[in-house]
């Protein structure tokens, strides 16, 4: 959400908007606005004398208006008073804020103190007369509203208000997906600062062993994975893999298997993947084939693993013949993608994801490509060290939603890849050819990205893309620091690995182009001498 109020805060009347808004704008270095005295400074006496002399409805009309003027215009954290959300014209407009984004803060009080607060002071003339009674009363008919307009419920009881407005702002930075579907155990994937906090959570209580598989370069989040699941009751066994492609074998595959049989893992046990594509890849796999199948939840690390690796399903471990040959569809419990591992992840890592962030907003979400374009410079000098609490954070978070959607809209209405799911493969024909020629050296978002320049260049000459577009392709992805050619292996070389592409059947070659931004289409064996041509253009930098 690029303009308008960071957070929106509602709630009943002593629930400590004002006080608990304040302290949350204060620890985000952002203004702090409270409707009521806003409107006060605008009719220029007490809500109570407003009332008196013009009534609630006037006082509605006026406080709508003033709501509106602010969720244009005002970039901060914003307390509404109690009733506003009852208005039908402001539930619309808040209703609005969140579809765009926007972080609308249910704060829940206990009662007890909510209602003592209110009482503090009166001069509320919602609560003229028995003030416990009329609060009850209020609060029985707004609960159900406000619980059906946030998209954030924060409950307070027994926090101060700084532990309040800490736990406001971990939950504003917390987004979740659903993953459902046929064939689909429903899942989510959870986005935001601290979920590993989450696990237990998502592993249940019947596992009473974890496999924690991760590599050695996420040491810092696999160690506080761990204490998080010895203090939950897990009986931990710390698996360490090589790092990337190299842990995406067999070999590492069977040293896992046999440390599960000799820990003696049962089918009510558990594996956790934490860290980049490669290892929640492994992960997976390993989960799906131990004992046919035991529960996992996937920790996504990098960039790349939380906008796509790790939802999703698709596990798998390569062979020397190609990428992925090996493999199950098998679905996690659950993904955390906690945003505060991030900080450890390397620039050229971060933006070799971008590829993966883009290659959706090319196939589905033309939003995701605005952000890409608005924030290009921001994207291309990501620095872990110095990420979190910025508003660099709140891009990257909201990438990461829409990226997961893209993902979760393709896997749910097609889990085993019959059809639609294949668009999520755009730019991969050719990039797991590069991958697979440069040995891994390439990382795999920068061969995807110089894979979806092959596609458009490859749609373009069959009749299905305008030149425009293709060029588009390159000034994005450069823009985001992503490579968009490559010249380092033959024609005959790169068509031979695209036969053992998982689009390919028999002798025909399959492709995933666009028609147009947004529409992918299947382009199944086209002339070769139009593939050559693609190629041939991908290989000028
Ligand atoms: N299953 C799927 O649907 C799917 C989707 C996309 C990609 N993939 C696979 O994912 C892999 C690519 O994922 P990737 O880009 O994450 O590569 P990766 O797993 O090789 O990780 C990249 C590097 O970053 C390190 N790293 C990860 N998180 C870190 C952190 N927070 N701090 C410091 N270092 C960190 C890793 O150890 C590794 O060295 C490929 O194998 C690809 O085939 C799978
Ligand atoms: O989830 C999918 O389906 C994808 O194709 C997502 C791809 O981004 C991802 O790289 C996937 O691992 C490729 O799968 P493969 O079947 O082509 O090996």
């Amino acid at each position: 959400m690029d303009e308008g109020p960071y957070a929106i805060v509602i709630g009943m009347m002593g629930a400590g908007k004002t006080r608990v808004g304040r302290e949350m704008a204060s620890m985000l270095g952002l203004p702090f606005a409270d409707a009521d005295i806003e409107i006060e400074k605008r009719i220029g006496c007490t809500i109570s004398e407003f009332f008196a002399s013009d009534g609630e409805p006037a006082f509605r009309d006026v406080e709508r208006d003033l709501i509106d003027d602010f969720l244009g215009s005002f970039g901060g954290v914003f307390a509404l008073g109690g009733g506003a959300p009852m208005t039908p014209a402001v539930q619309d407009s808040l209703r609005g804020y969140v579809d765009g984004g926007g972080k609308l803060v249910y704060l829940m009080a206990d009662p007890a103190e909510a209602m003592e607060r209110a009482n503090r002071g009166g001069g509320r003339p919602m609560l003229d007369g028995d003030a416990n009674a009329r609060w009850k009363a209020l609060y029985d008919v707004r609960h159900p509203v406000y619980a059906e307009l946030a998209n954030v419920v924060v409950r307070t009881h027994g926090m101060t208000p700084q532990m309040a407005a800490k736990r406001m702002i971990d939950m504003t930075n917390e987004r979740t997906v659903n993953v459902t579907g046929a064939g689909i155990e429903p899942y989510a994937v959870e986005i935001g600062e601290g979920m590993l906090g989450q696990l237990p959570n998502v592993l249940g209580d019947k596992p009473v062993r974890v496999a924690l598989i991760h590599t050695q370069s996420v040491r810092r989040h696999s160690d506080r994975a761990r204490t998080i699941l010895r203090k939950a009751g897990y009986d931990v066994s710390d698996i360490v893999i090589p790092d990337a492609e190299q842990g995406k074998t067999i070999d590492v595959a069977d040293g896992i298997w046999q440390r599960l049989g000799d820990e003696g893992f049962t089918r009510s046990d558990a594996v956790v993947g934490l860290g980049g594509g490669a290892c929640t890849d492994l992960a997976g796999f390993v989960a799906a084939t131990w004992m046919r199948g035991v529960r996992y939840v996937n920790c996504p690390t990098s960039l790349l693993a939380m906008v796509d690796a790790s939802t999703g399903g698709k596990t798998g471990i390569n062979t020397p013949q190609g990428k992925n040959l090996v493999g199950s569809f098998y679905t996690p419990a659950g993904v955390l993608a906690d945003l505060r591992t991030l900080a450890t992840l390397p620039n050229d890592i971060f933006v070799e994801g971008l590829g993966e962030v883009a290659k959706s907003g090319f196939i589905h979400d033309p939003e995701i490509l605005a952000i890409l374009e608005r924030h290009a410079g921001e994207l291309r000098d990501f620095d872990g060290a110095d990420f979190l609490g910025t508003p660099l954070e709140d891009t990257v978070a909201e990438l990461i939603e829409r990226t997961v959607r893209v993902k979760a809209y393709h896997v749910s209405n097609d889990l085993r890849e019959a059809g639609l799911r294949e668009f999520l493969n755009y730019g991969h024909t050719l990039g797991h050819a590069i991958e697979k020629l440069e040995h891994f050296r390439w990382r795999h978002g920068n061969a995807v990205a110089v894979g979806t320049v092959f596609a458009a260049e490859l749609a373009n000459l069959t009749g299905h893309l305008d030149r425009d577009v293709v060029e588009y392709h390159r000034e994005l992805l450069s823009s985001l620091g992503l490579p968009v050619s490559w010249d380092n292996g033959s024609f005959d070389d790169v068509v031979a690995l695209m036969h053992k592409d998982k689009k390919a059947r028999g002798n025909t070659l399959r492709f995933v182009v666009l028609d147009s931004i947004g529409h992918p289409v299947h382009l199944d064996n086209p002339p070769m001498d139009a593939v050559e041509e693609a190629f041939e253009r991908i290989r000028r930098p």
